[in-house]
C-alpha cells in the first residue's frame, strides 16, 4: 500500500477545510465564512484500494492577536514538520500578498515537499490563474507542482489527489479502513455546534466562543443525549448567542441537531447551556486544554 501524511496550510479562510470535505466526498470538516474556523489539529483519513492519505488540517497561519491564537499558529506549524507533502493553499481572489508570503517562509523552513493548490478558481478569470500560477511555483522552494482547485464546483480535485498519490511511497495503513477522522464524537459534536455559532454569529462573537460537551449518553428509544456548554467572554455575548427569547440559541440547537441526526442516523436531544467565562481565550487553561489547544503544542 501506497500511504502518508499531508498537511494543509494556508491563511485563514482559503478553503482549507472545504478541501478535504471535497476530497472525501462528503462533510467531515466544518466551515464557516469566517476566518479562524478551524482551531485543532485534526487527521482526515482518505483509504482506496491501495493508498491511504492522512490529511493534516490545520488552522490558518496568520499573526496571532491571543494566546488561543498562538496556540493556534503553533498547532500549524508543527504539523508542517513530520508530514511528507504539504498542500500550499491560496484563494485565487485574494492572491498572493503578505498573508500568503508569511505562509511561504514557513513551509519553505520547515523543508517539507510542497504542493501549490490555487483554489476558489470558480471566482476569478483564466488569465489571472496563470499569472498566480507563476507566482507560486517561483515563491514556494520544494514546489512538487501546483493545481487549481474549487472546492465549490469540484474542479481540479481529482488531478490534486492524483498528484498526491504519485508522491506518496510504499508505506503502512495508519488507520483501519472505515476511519475518517481521527477524534471522537463528542469533539465532532461540539465543532457541529460551534460551525452553527459561527454561521450567525459575527465580529467578535464567533471568535470567543468555545464549545464543550460535558456528557452523552444513550437514553430509551434510541435517542442519544448531549449536554454542552457554550463558552462566551462577556455577558453581552452570552445575550446574542441566546437571542431575543431565546431564538438564536434555538436556531444553533436546531440546525446542530439535524447535522448529528444526519452523521449518527439516530434521534438526538441536544442540550445547550451558555456560561460567560471572561478573558478564557487568554487565561482559562481549564476551557483551552478541554478544547484541545494545549495538547496540540506538546504533540
Ligand atoms: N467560491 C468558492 N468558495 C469556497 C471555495 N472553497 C471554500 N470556499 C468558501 O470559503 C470559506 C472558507 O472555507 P473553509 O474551508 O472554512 O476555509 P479554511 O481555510 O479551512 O478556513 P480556516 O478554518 O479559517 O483556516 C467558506 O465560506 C467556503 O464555503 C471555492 O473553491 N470556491
Amino acid at each position: 500500500m501506497e500511504s502518508g501524511f499531508v498537511a494543509l496550510s494556508g491563511k485563514p479562510n482559503v478553503g482549507k477545510s472545504s478541501l478535504v470535505n471535497a476530497i472525501l466526498g462528503r462533510k467531515i470538516l466544518i466551515v464557516s465564512d469566517k476566518p479562524q474556523t478551524t482551531r485543532n489539529r485534526i487527521n482526515v483519513i482518505y483509504t482506496d484500494d491501495n493508498s491511504q492519505i492522512v490529511f493534516v488540517d490545520t488552522p490558518g497561519i496568520h499573526k496571532p492577536l491571543y494566546r488561543l491564537g498562538e496556540y493556534m499558529v503553533k498547532a500549524a506549524v508543527t504539523a508542517l514538520k513530520g508530514v511528507d507533502i504539504v498542500l500550499v493553499v491560496v484563494d485565487a481572489k485574494d492572491g498572493i500578498k503578505k498573508p500568503e508570503k508569511f505562509v511561504f517562509e514557513y513551509v519553505n523552513k520547515s523543508g517539507t515537499k510542497a504542493i501549490g493548490v490555487i483554489n476558489k478558481i470558480d471566482l476569478v478569470s483564466k488569465t489571472r490563474l496563470l499569472e498566480l500560477s507563476r507566482v507560486v511555483e517561483k515563491e514556494l522552494e520544494n514546489c512538487i507542482g501546483v493545481i487549481k482547485t474549487s472546492a465549490v464546483t469540484g474542479e481540479g480535485i481529482k488531478e490534486l489527489l492524483d498528484v498526491i498519490k504519485n508522491h506518496l511511497s510504499e508505506g503502512p495503513q495508519f488507520y483501519p479502513e472505515d476511519m475518517v477522522i481521527d477524534r471522537p464524537f463528542a469533539f465532532m459534536a461540539s465543532e457541529i455546534v460551534r460551525e452553527k455559532i459561527f454561521q450567525y454569529t459575527y465580529e467578535e462573537v464567533p471568535h470567543s466562543t468555545a464549545v464543550i460537551v460535558e456528557e452523552i449518553k444513550e437514553r430509551e428509544n434510541n435517542v442519544i443525549y448531549i449536554r454542552a456548554n457554550i463558552y462566551v467572554d462577556r455577558n453581552s455575548q452570552k445575550g446574542i448567542i441566546i437571542g431575543h427569547k431565546g431564538s438564536m440559541i434555538k436556531k444553533i440547537g436546531q440546525d446542530a441537531r439535524k447535522e448529528l441526526e444526519f452523521l449518527t442516523n439516530q434521534k438526538i436531544y441536544l442540550d445547550l447551556h451558555v456560561k460567560v467565562k471572561r478573558n478564557w481565550r487568554d487565561k482559562d487553561f481549564i476551557i483551552l486544554n478541554e478544547i484541545g489547544m494545549r495538547d496540540d503544542i506538546n504533540q
